[in-house]
Protein backbone atom coordinates (compact mmCIF):
# COMPACT_ATOMS: atom_id res chain seq x y z
CA UNK A 1 0.00 0.00 0.00
CA UNK A 2 1.35 3.64 -1.05
CA UNK A 3 2.34 5.60 2.17
CA UNK A 4 1.43 9.21 1.81
CA UNK A 5 4.84 11.06 0.88
CA UNK A 6 5.37 8.80 -1.77
CA UNK A 7 1.49 9.29 -2.82
CA UNK A 8 2.36 13.16 -3.12
CA UNK A 9 6.04 12.81 -4.77
CA UNK A 10 3.75 10.29 -7.44
CA UNK A 11 1.26 13.28 -8.18
CA UNK A 12 4.02 15.83 -8.35
CA UNK A 13 2.21 17.54 -5.06
CA UNK A 14 5.22 20.89 -4.53
CA UNK A 15 7.57 19.73 -2.09
CA UNK A 16 6.72 22.82 0.07
CA UNK A 17 2.84 21.65 0.46
CA UNK A 18 4.09 17.75 0.36
CA UNK A 19 6.33 19.25 3.18
CA UNK A 20 3.46 21.17 5.42
CA UNK A 21 1.13 17.94 4.95
CA UNK A 22 3.31 15.25 6.16
CA UNK A 23 4.47 17.50 8.96
CA UNK A 24 0.81 17.79 9.60
CA UNK A 25 0.29 14.35 9.58
CA UNK A 26 3.09 13.80 12.10
CA UNK A 27 0.87 16.01 14.65
CA UNK A 28 -1.96 13.40 14.01
CA UNK A 29 -0.52 11.00 14.87
CA UNK A 30 0.58 12.16 17.90
CA UNK A 31 -3.09 13.48 18.62
CA UNK A 32 -4.72 10.31 17.58
CA UNK A 33 -2.30 8.79 20.40
CA UNK A 34 -2.81 11.00 22.85
CA UNK A 35 -6.99 10.56 22.26
CA UNK A 36 -6.14 6.94 22.04
CA UNK A 37 -5.00 6.98 26.06
CA UNK A 38 -7.62 9.11 26.90
CA UNK A 39 -8.41 9.03 30.74
CA UNK A 40 -5.56 6.88 31.49
CA UNK A 41 -3.40 9.86 30.63
CA UNK A 42 -5.59 12.49 32.37
CA UNK A 43 -6.09 14.64 30.10
CA UNK A 44 -9.95 14.72 29.65
CA UNK A 45 -11.78 17.40 30.78
CA UNK A 46 -12.43 21.66 30.46
CA UNK A 47 -8.60 22.97 30.29
CA UNK A 48 -11.01 26.17 32.16
CA UNK A 49 -9.81 28.65 29.85
CA UNK A 50 -12.32 30.18 26.78
CA UNK A 51 -11.46 30.88 23.36
CA UNK A 52 -12.13 33.86 20.89
CA UNK A 53 -15.49 32.33 20.44
CA UNK A 54 -16.17 32.15 24.11
CA UNK A 55 -16.60 28.66 24.04
CA UNK A 56 -15.16 26.77 26.83
CA UNK A 57 -11.54 24.76 26.04
CA UNK A 58 -11.26 21.47 26.34
CA UNK A 59 -7.83 19.98 26.94
CA UNK A 60 -7.78 18.49 24.04
CA UNK A 61 -8.84 21.42 21.82
CA UNK A 62 -5.91 22.64 24.04
CA UNK A 63 -3.14 20.27 23.75
CA UNK A 64 -4.20 19.43 19.88
CA UNK A 65 -3.64 23.23 18.98
CA UNK A 66 -0.34 23.30 20.91
CA UNK A 67 1.36 19.71 19.04
CA UNK A 68 0.04 21.19 15.43
CA UNK A 69 1.66 25.04 16.59
CA UNK A 70 5.09 23.82 17.75
CA UNK A 71 5.14 21.30 14.28
CA UNK A 72 4.39 24.18 12.27
CA UNK A 73 6.81 26.79 13.67
CA UNK A 74 9.41 24.53 12.82
CA UNK A 75 8.69 24.65 8.77
CA UNK A 76 10.68 27.06 6.96
CA UNK A 77 7.89 26.59 4.13
CA UNK A 78 5.39 28.03 6.49
CA UNK A 79 4.56 31.44 6.79
CA UNK A 80 2.00 31.78 9.36
CA UNK A 81 -0.48 30.15 10.94
CA UNK A 82 -4.37 30.85 12.21
CA UNK A 83 -6.07 28.29 14.82
CA UNK A 84 -9.95 28.09 15.71
CA UNK A 85 -7.64 28.02 19.42
CA UNK A 86 -5.88 31.20 18.68
CA UNK A 87 -6.93 34.90 19.44
CA UNK A 88 -4.79 36.44 16.40
CA UNK A 89 -2.65 34.67 13.99
CA UNK A 90 0.70 33.08 14.65
CA UNK A 91 3.64 34.54 12.03
CA UNK A 92 5.96 31.85 11.63
CA UNK A 93 9.11 31.72 9.38
CA UNK A 94 9.70 35.18 7.47
CA UNK A 95 10.62 33.49 3.81
CA UNK A 96 8.06 31.16 4.09
CA UNK A 97 5.17 30.82 1.29
CA UNK A 98 2.33 28.98 3.14
CA UNK A 99 -0.10 29.93 5.76
CA UNK A 100 -1.61 27.13 7.42
CA UNK A 101 -5.43 27.71 9.21
CA UNK A 102 -6.55 24.93 11.17
CA UNK A 103 -9.25 23.40 13.92
CA UNK A 104 -7.03 21.35 16.00
CA UNK A 105 -10.03 19.27 17.41
CA UNK A 106 -13.32 19.48 15.91
CA UNK A 107 -16.72 18.26 17.47
CA UNK A 108 -14.78 18.84 20.90
CA UNK A 109 -18.29 18.25 23.02
CA UNK A 110 -17.38 14.32 21.66
CA UNK A 111 -14.04 14.16 23.20
CA UNK A 112 -15.49 13.34 27.06
CA UNK A 113 -18.12 10.85 25.74
CA UNK A 114 -15.37 8.92 23.87
CA UNK A 115 -17.27 9.66 20.50
CA UNK A 116 -15.27 10.76 17.06
CA UNK A 117 -13.57 14.05 17.05
CA UNK A 118 -11.14 15.05 14.17
CA UNK A 119 -8.73 17.84 12.64
CA UNK A 120 -9.22 20.51 10.12
CA UNK A 121 -6.84 22.10 7.79
CA UNK A 122 -6.95 24.23 5.18
CA UNK A 123 -3.46 25.72 2.99
CA UNK A 124 -3.17 28.83 1.60
CA UNK A 125 -0.53 30.05 -0.74
CA UNK A 126 0.73 33.56 0.37
CA UNK A 127 3.82 36.01 -0.45
CA UNK A 128 7.30 36.91 1.41
CA UNK A 129 6.42 40.39 1.45
CA UNK A 130 2.91 39.99 4.07
CA UNK A 131 2.70 40.44 7.79
CA UNK A 132 1.26 36.79 8.90
CA UNK A 133 1.29 38.19 12.26
CA UNK A 134 -2.10 40.00 11.10
CA UNK A 135 -5.41 38.53 10.39
CA UNK A 136 -5.92 40.38 7.30
CA UNK A 137 -2.84 37.99 5.28
CA UNK A 138 -5.24 34.96 6.05
CA UNK A 139 -8.24 36.18 4.48
CA UNK A 140 -8.43 34.80 0.67
CA UNK A 141 -12.02 33.30 -0.48
CA UNK A 142 -11.84 29.20 0.00
CA UNK A 143 -11.50 29.08 -3.72
CA UNK A 144 -8.08 29.99 -3.43
CA UNK A 145 -7.07 27.48 -1.13
CA UNK A 146 -3.83 24.95 -2.38
CA UNK A 147 -4.97 21.88 -0.19
CA UNK A 148 -7.58 20.72 2.43
CA UNK A 149 -8.38 17.46 4.57
CA UNK A 150 -9.45 16.63 7.79
CA UNK A 151 -7.82 13.70 10.07
CA UNK A 152 -10.82 11.78 11.53
CA UNK A 153 -9.73 10.01 15.22
CA UNK A 154 -12.99 7.61 15.38
CA UNK A 155 -12.43 3.57 15.94
CA UNK A 156 -9.82 4.15 13.09
CA UNK A 157 -7.80 7.08 12.19
CA UNK A 158 -8.46 8.07 8.74
CA UNK A 159 -7.11 11.14 6.41
CA UNK A 160 -9.14 12.34 3.51
CA UNK A 161 -7.08 15.05 1.53
CA UNK A 162 -7.13 17.12 -1.18
CA UNK A 163 -4.73 19.30 -3.36
CA UNK A 164 -7.34 19.93 -5.80
CA UNK A 165 -7.01 17.23 -7.89
CA UNK A 166 -10.06 15.08 -6.30
CA UNK A 167 -10.22 13.38 -3.19
CA UNK A 168 -8.04 10.40 -1.68
CA UNK A 169 -8.34 8.72 1.56
CA UNK A 170 -5.55 7.51 4.07
CA UNK A 171 -5.63 5.36 7.08
CA UNK A 172 -3.19 5.48 9.61
CA UNK A 173 -1.42 2.24 10.75
CA UNK A 174 -1.14 2.06 14.56
CA UNK A 175 1.74 0.65 14.75
CA UNK A 176 3.73 2.53 12.23
CA UNK A 177 1.94 6.01 11.94
CA UNK A 178 2.03 5.67 8.49
CA UNK A 179 -0.71 6.81 6.71
CA UNK A 180 -1.78 4.35 3.53
CA UNK A 181 -3.84 4.89 0.61
CA UNK A 182 -6.77 3.75 0.70
CA UNK A 183 -9.28 5.24 -1.60
CA UNK A 184 -8.05 7.55 -4.98
CA UNK A 185 -10.98 9.69 -6.30
CA UNK A 186 -13.77 9.41 -3.99
CA UNK A 187 -16.89 10.40 -5.28
CA UNK A 188 -20.14 11.47 -3.68
CA UNK A 189 -23.36 9.72 -5.16
CA UNK A 190 -25.76 12.82 -6.24
CA UNK A 191 -28.34 11.45 -4.32
CA UNK A 192 -29.35 10.29 -1.27
CA UNK A 193 -31.70 10.15 1.23
CA UNK A 194 -30.24 10.84 4.65
CA UNK A 195 -30.19 14.65 6.12
CA UNK A 196 -27.71 15.58 9.31
CA UNK A 197 -29.23 18.92 11.30
CA UNK A 198 -28.88 19.69 14.79
CA UNK A 199 -33.40 19.47 14.65
CA UNK A 200 -33.18 21.34 18.39
CA UNK A 201 -32.50 24.83 16.67
CA UNK A 202 -35.53 24.49 14.66
CA UNK A 203 -37.30 27.31 16.07
CA UNK A 204 -34.15 29.53 15.31
CA UNK A 205 -34.44 29.12 11.79
CA UNK A 206 -35.43 31.31 8.79
CA UNK A 207 -38.71 30.27 6.93
CA UNK A 208 -37.22 28.72 3.92
CA UNK A 209 -34.79 26.39 5.91
CA UNK A 210 -37.99 25.75 8.17
CA UNK A 211 -40.13 24.38 5.02
CA UNK A 212 -37.61 22.23 3.86
CA UNK A 213 -36.85 20.27 6.58
CA UNK A 214 -40.26 19.86 7.30
CA UNK A 215 -40.58 18.20 3.57
CA UNK A 216 -38.03 16.17 4.50
CA UNK A 217 -39.81 14.49 7.37
CA UNK A 218 -43.10 14.32 5.28
CA UNK A 219 -40.78 11.52 3.90
CA UNK A 220 -42.44 9.62 0.65
CA UNK A 221 -46.00 10.96 1.77
CA UNK A 222 -44.37 14.86 1.05
CA UNK A 223 -43.31 16.64 -2.01
CA UNK A 224 -39.85 15.31 -1.82
CA UNK A 225 -41.68 11.64 -2.17
CA UNK A 226 -39.04 9.67 -0.49
CA UNK A 227 -38.31 8.42 2.74
CA UNK A 228 -35.64 10.01 4.71
CA UNK A 229 -33.27 8.81 7.52
CA UNK A 230 -31.55 11.35 9.98
CA UNK A 231 -28.12 11.29 11.65
CA UNK A 232 -26.26 13.94 13.87
CA UNK A 233 -22.47 13.15 15.64
CA UNK A 234 -22.14 16.13 16.60
CA UNK A 235 -18.88 16.85 15.23
CA UNK A 236 -18.48 17.83 11.37
CA UNK A 237 -15.70 15.72 10.74
CA UNK A 238 -17.55 12.59 11.11
CA UNK A 239 -21.02 14.31 9.04
CA UNK A 240 -18.55 14.71 6.23
CA UNK A 241 -16.64 11.51 6.31
CA UNK A 242 -19.94 10.13 6.27
CA UNK A 243 -20.94 12.36 3.22
CA UNK A 244 -18.03 11.27 1.70
CA UNK A 245 -18.36 7.72 2.09
CA UNK A 246 -22.23 7.42 1.28
CA UNK A 247 -23.52 10.36 0.17
CA UNK A 248 -26.18 12.66 2.65
CA UNK A 249 -26.36 16.33 3.06
CA UNK A 250 -25.43 17.82 6.40
CA UNK A 251 -26.58 21.86 7.32
CA UNK A 252 -25.86 24.10 9.63
CA UNK A 253 -28.07 26.80 8.47
CA UNK A 254 -28.28 30.46 9.59
CA UNK A 255 -30.31 30.84 12.63
CA UNK A 256 -31.00 33.46 15.10
CA UNK A 257 -29.77 32.28 18.90
CA UNK A 258 -27.83 35.47 17.94
CA UNK A 259 -27.44 37.56 15.12
CA UNK A 260 -23.87 38.40 15.21
CA UNK A 261 -23.43 34.84 14.02
CA UNK A 262 -24.53 33.90 10.56
CA UNK A 263 -24.51 30.46 11.58
CA UNK A 264 -22.11 28.41 13.94
CA UNK A 265 -19.43 27.00 11.98
CA UNK A 266 -16.16 28.66 11.07
CA UNK A 267 -15.67 29.88 7.38
CA UNK A 268 -11.87 29.50 7.54
CA UNK A 269 -11.41 26.41 9.80
CA UNK A 270 -14.15 24.40 8.86
CA UNK A 271 -16.75 26.12 6.13
CA UNK A 272 -13.74 26.66 3.23
CA UNK A 273 -11.97 23.29 3.88
CA UNK A 274 -14.79 21.02 3.69
CA UNK A 275 -16.21 23.03 1.18
CA UNK A 276 -12.68 21.73 -1.08
CA UNK A 277 -13.43 18.25 -0.26
CA UNK A 278 -16.92 18.23 -0.82
CA UNK A 279 -16.57 20.04 -4.10
CA UNK A 280 -13.44 18.23 -5.11
CA UNK A 281 -15.37 14.71 -4.55
CA UNK A 282 -18.64 16.00 -7.10
CA UNK A 283 -20.75 17.39 -4.41
CA UNK A 284 -21.94 21.24 -3.55
CA UNK A 285 -21.27 23.70 -0.38
CA UNK A 286 -23.12 26.69 0.20
CA UNK A 287 -24.38 29.12 1.95
CA UNK A 288 -27.58 28.72 1.31
CA UNK A 289 -27.19 31.83 -0.81
CA UNK A 290 -24.15 31.29 -2.41
CA UNK A 291 -21.07 29.06 -2.75
CA UNK A 292 -18.97 28.92 0.36
CA UNK A 293 -15.43 29.36 -1.31
CA UNK A 294 -16.80 32.43 -3.23
CA UNK A 295 -17.26 33.89 0.45
CA UNK A 296 -15.33 37.08 0.53
CA UNK A 297 -13.80 36.96 4.30
CA UNK A 298 -13.36 39.48 6.65
CA UNK A 299 -12.28 38.01 9.69
CA UNK A 300 -10.57 35.10 10.88
CA UNK A 301 -12.81 33.44 13.33
CA UNK A 302 -16.21 34.25 11.03
CA UNK A 303 -18.61 32.26 10.84
CA UNK A 304 -20.66 30.49 8.05
CA UNK A 305 -24.16 29.01 7.40
CA UNK A 306 -23.83 25.92 6.09
CA UNK A 307 -25.50 23.58 3.34
CA UNK A 308 -23.36 20.92 1.93
CA UNK A 309 -23.23 17.32 0.72
CA UNK A 310 -24.81 15.32 -2.41
CA UNK A 311 -25.18 17.63 -5.35
CA UNK A 312 -28.93 16.95 -6.11
CA UNK A 313 -30.00 17.42 -2.68
CA UNK A 314 -28.09 20.47 -2.03
CA UNK A 315 -29.87 22.17 -5.23
CA UNK A 316 -33.20 21.01 -3.93
CA UNK A 317 -32.34 22.44 -0.70
CA UNK A 318 -31.45 25.99 -1.83
CA UNK A 319 -34.45 25.71 -4.13
CA UNK A 320 -36.24 26.54 -1.12
CA UNK A 321 -34.49 29.68 -0.75
CA UNK A 322 -35.09 30.86 -3.98
CA UNK A 323 -38.50 30.22 -3.58
O1 LIG B 1 -23.68 21.60 19.51
P1 LIG B 1 -24.08 21.16 18.16
O2 LIG B 1 -25.17 21.98 17.56
O3 LIG B 1 -24.38 19.68 18.09
O4 LIG B 1 -22.81 21.46 17.27
C1 LIG B 1 -22.08 20.51 16.60
C2 LIG B 1 -21.17 21.20 15.65
O5 LIG B 1 -20.24 21.98 16.39
C3 LIG B 1 -18.93 21.58 16.10
O6 LIG B 1 -18.54 20.63 17.06
C4 LIG B 1 -18.03 22.78 16.14
O7 LIG B 1 -16.69 22.45 16.14
P2 LIG B 1 -15.70 22.60 17.43
O8 LIG B 1 -15.87 21.38 18.28
O9 LIG B 1 -14.38 22.65 16.73
O10 LIG B 1 -16.07 23.87 18.13
C5 LIG B 1 -19.04 20.90 14.72
O11 LIG B 1 -18.05 19.96 14.51
C6 LIG B 1 -20.41 20.24 14.81
O12 LIG B 1 -20.98 20.08 13.54
MG1 LIG C 1 -14.89 22.48 14.68
MG1 LIG D 1 -12.42 22.84 17.43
Amino acid sequence: MQSLPSFLQAHNTPSDIAAILNGLMTSCVDISNKLQQGALAGILGCAGEENIQGETQKKLDVISNDIIKDQLASMSMVKGMASEEEDFPVACNENGEYLVLFDPLDGSSNIDVNVTVGTIFSILKTTKDVDASKPEAYLQAGTEQVSAGYVLYGPSTILMLTTGQGVHSFAMDPATGEFLLMRENVQIPAQTQEFAINMSNQRFWLPEMQNYVADLLQGEEGPLGKRYNMRWVAAMVAEVHRILTRGGIFMYPYDNRDPSKPGKLRLMYEGNPMSMLIEQAGGKASTAHAPIMEVTPTDIHQRVSVVMGSIDEVDVALSYHKK
